[in-house]
């Protein structure tokens, strides 16, 4: 088949008005971090046995693990063989988050994900420096595999709720683990079935029949050499899911588990020797790897979605169906306005949230140098928008992902596409790190503390300001930038002032005030707008988005060109730079076991008796 690109793509590509390379550069972060990047890109992706014989979808659940495993060692040794001295971490960090190259290696996730995302930060965040210096030597080496261990068979979001115990036992100075019944096993924790041998737990703490709330504690429970689970500990995987096939999702349960009294992560609260407990200057500090996390997946929905309409947005200048006009020939789908209103809103999404997430981890690092130097004012404030930016981008890419998978239509519900495997890895984003409604409530909760201190006149922080900005009830719409985002703080305002309101007339009425919360919580996280925008000024914003769909139509394929995902890590028959899409289909199919014989062997053992009414 010839290797030649498809005409409609070099008509695109012809087309666009804007300099493709230039966005690649801004979006890395400058011309020498694109060279960068693309250099570690051809170093890894040439590196042998990264990718699949057999494609992935074709082996069994055992094996699809195995595999993973396999590829994780690979692909882990190319990583640092790779690694620039000269560049700075950052850099390479930079470079490795841009890439998205292990989703070249991994349809789906890599067994040692929980260990590079939560583990090692669960001991940056939590453990003193002697702690730190001892765990991270060998966690850095990968001489030991991680992962984190807090949500139990029973209580996920609720944390105060976990049920496993660390009681403290000043005689031996050890404490004792123990999960005191089916509901306190710990139950999700990736790579904790078969890949890792040490994981940060989240239990309670007990010392001398006292609560000491929720701790961390770091725990070794398989034999560094034989890989056996240790006495007093019960393992395995939690089963077959949505997606996430090849992280090994576990389940954990302690029988009375001994562990020295340095393995509790002691940066925050510490226990002394004789059982002297040392609290923490704020109990939320412990929630601090949720944090991180939480910041770092903004920026990890923004790639993705940006990889979901890179395919979806190629395709549709390939395919061609249907008429516009008589005998004008079938239009490339692009050309249907509907499939621009699906496709455009994902790029723009896609750079908003690029933005969004350089922001949120400015806000970030200064949050926690203040917090290294012992001021926690801004914690709160960081808690509350890290929740809500977490919860909005990962709905809205999990919408915008399924709807670049419908928008290729019957193609895109084929493996092949990929789209599927990313709708798997991204609605996960939604449950995990604080499943979203529960988030959204976070911030809602914080937005009524500062409605409140703005009604009693005190000052807000300027992320909240617009709380206190005097508005009236009918606000002229005006369709500039500034009065958009004018318009949208009028809405934010009406939305938390409905809810508050609400929740004063229950109050009134005479329930109690966490009655009035449950009951305003629709309000809460999705109230009904209080916009006095007329009929005609949604026409008049309707007219200009058309007008826009118009004007990012000739350059869309640039847009998504300028993303620069290799087609390797697109991973995508549909989506492939050159648009051998037809081709790329059938090669594909053509690779089903089902294909390797042309009559299979249930045609004699159950159809043709069936069939001759001897079954
Ligand atoms: C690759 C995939 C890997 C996946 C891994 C995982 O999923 S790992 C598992 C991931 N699992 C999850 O993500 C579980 C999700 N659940 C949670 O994060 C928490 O349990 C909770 C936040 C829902 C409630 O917690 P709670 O019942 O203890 O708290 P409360 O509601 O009573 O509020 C008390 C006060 O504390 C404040 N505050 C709370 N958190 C923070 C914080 N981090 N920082 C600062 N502050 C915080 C809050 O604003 C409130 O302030 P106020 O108004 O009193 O001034
Ligand atoms: C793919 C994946 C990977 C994961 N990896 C890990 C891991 O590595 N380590 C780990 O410890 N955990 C992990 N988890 C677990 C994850 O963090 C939890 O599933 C998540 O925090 C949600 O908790 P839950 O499952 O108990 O849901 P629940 O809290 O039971 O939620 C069920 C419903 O109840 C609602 N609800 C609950 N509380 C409230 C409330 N206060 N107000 C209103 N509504 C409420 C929710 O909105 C939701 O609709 C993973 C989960 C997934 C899906």
């Amino acid at each position: 088949m010839s290797a030649k690109v498809n005409d409609d793509l070099l008509t695109e590509r012809r087309k666009c008005e804007f300099n493709v390379e230039e966005l690649t550069n801004y979006l890395d972060g400058g011309a020498q971090a694109t060279q960068n990047r693309r250099k570690l890109e051809d170093k890894v992706l040439s590196t042998k046995g990264l990718f699949d014989e057999v494609p992935e979808e074709y082996l069994s659940h055992k094996e699809k693990y195995e595999n993973a495993v396999r590829k994780a060692v690979v692909y882990y040794k190319a990583m640092k063989e790779a690694e620039d001295p000269n560049q700075t971490e950052q850099e390479r960090a930079n470079a490795t988050y841009r890439s998205l190259l292990h989703a070249a290696v991994f349809k789906d996730n890599s067994p040692f994900s929980l260990h590079l995302a939560m583990f090692i930060p669960a001991i940056l965040g939590q453990a003193d420096e002697e702690q730190k210096k001892y765990w991270m030597k060998r966690a850095s080496k990968m001489e030991i595999i991680g992962t984190y261990a807090q949500t139990e068979l029973g209580h996920g979001t609720f944390i105060r709720g976990l049920e496993t115990t660390a009681t403290y036992d000043p005689k031996t100075e050890e404490f004792v683990l123990h999960s005191p019944t089916l509901t306190a096993y710990k139950w999700w924790p990736g790579s904790l079935a078969h890949t890792a041998n040490y994981c940060v737990v989240m239990a309670h703490l007990y010392i001398n029949g006292k609560s000491c709330g929720i701790q961390p504690f770091i725990v070794q429970f398989r034999d560094e050499e034989t890989h056996q689970p240790l006495p007093g500990i019960k393992l395995g995987e939690i089963g077959a899911k949505l997606g996430f096939n090849t992280v090994n999702n576990g389940f954990l349960g302690f029988d009375q588990h001994r562990i020295p009294r340095n393995r509790m992560l002691m940066k925050n609260a510490q226990v002394l020797k004789d059982g002297t407990f040392k609290r923490s200057p704020n109990s939320k500090l412990t929630y601090g790897t949720m944090v991180y996390v939480r910041v770092v997946i903004v920026n990890g929905m923004a790639n993705q979605l940006a990889r979901a309409v890179t395919i979806a947005v190629r395709y549709s200048a390939v395919r061609r169906q249907s008429e516009l006009k008589p005998d004008a020939g079938e239009p490339q789908i692009l050309d249907y306005v509907t499939q621009q209103h699906k496709l455009f809103i994902g790029i723009a999404s896609s750079h908003a949230f690029t933005l969004t997430a350089k922001w949120l981890t400015r806000m970030y690092q200064k949050v926690t140098a203040d917090l290294e130097k012992g001021n926690l004012d801004e914690l709160p404030e960081l808690h509350a928008i890290a929740c809500c930016l977490k919860a909005v981008t990962t709905t809205d890419t999990s919408v915008l992902v399924e709807r670049s998978r419908t928008s290729c239509g019957g193609h895109g519900y084929m493996l092949s596409s990929n789209l599927p495997q990313i709708y798997g890895l991204v609605t996960a984003a939604c449950t995990y790190e604080g499943e979203n409604t529960v988030l959204m409530l976070q911030t809602a909760r914080s937005l009524v503390k500062a409605l409140e201190q703005a009604q009693s006149g005190k000052r807000l922080s300027p992320t909240m300001s617009y709380l206190s900005e005097k508005v009236s009830s009918r606000l002229k719409w005006d369709n500039s930038i500034d009065g958009i985002v004018k318009g949208f703080r009028r809405v934010a305002y009406g939305k938390v002032e409905s809810a508050m309101r609400s929740m004063r007339k229950y109050v009134r009425s005479g329930l109690g005030p966490e009655d009035a919360w449950n009951m305003s919580s629709v309000q809460l996280v999705a109230a009904s707008e209080y916009t006095s925008i007329s009929e005609a000024d949604i026409r008049q914003l309707q007219d200009t988005y058309e007008d826009l769909l118009g004007k990012i139509r000739p350059n869309a394929v640039g847009l998504v060109d300028a993303f620069d995902f290799r087609d390797q890590i697109l991973n995508s028959t549909l989506g492939a730079y050159d648009g051998r899409v037809y081709e790329r289909l059938m090669e594909e199919a053509l690779k089903s076991p089902l294909n390797a014989e042309p009559v299979n062997q249930s045609f004699h053992k159950y159809l043709k008796p069936f069939m001759q009414g001897k079954l």
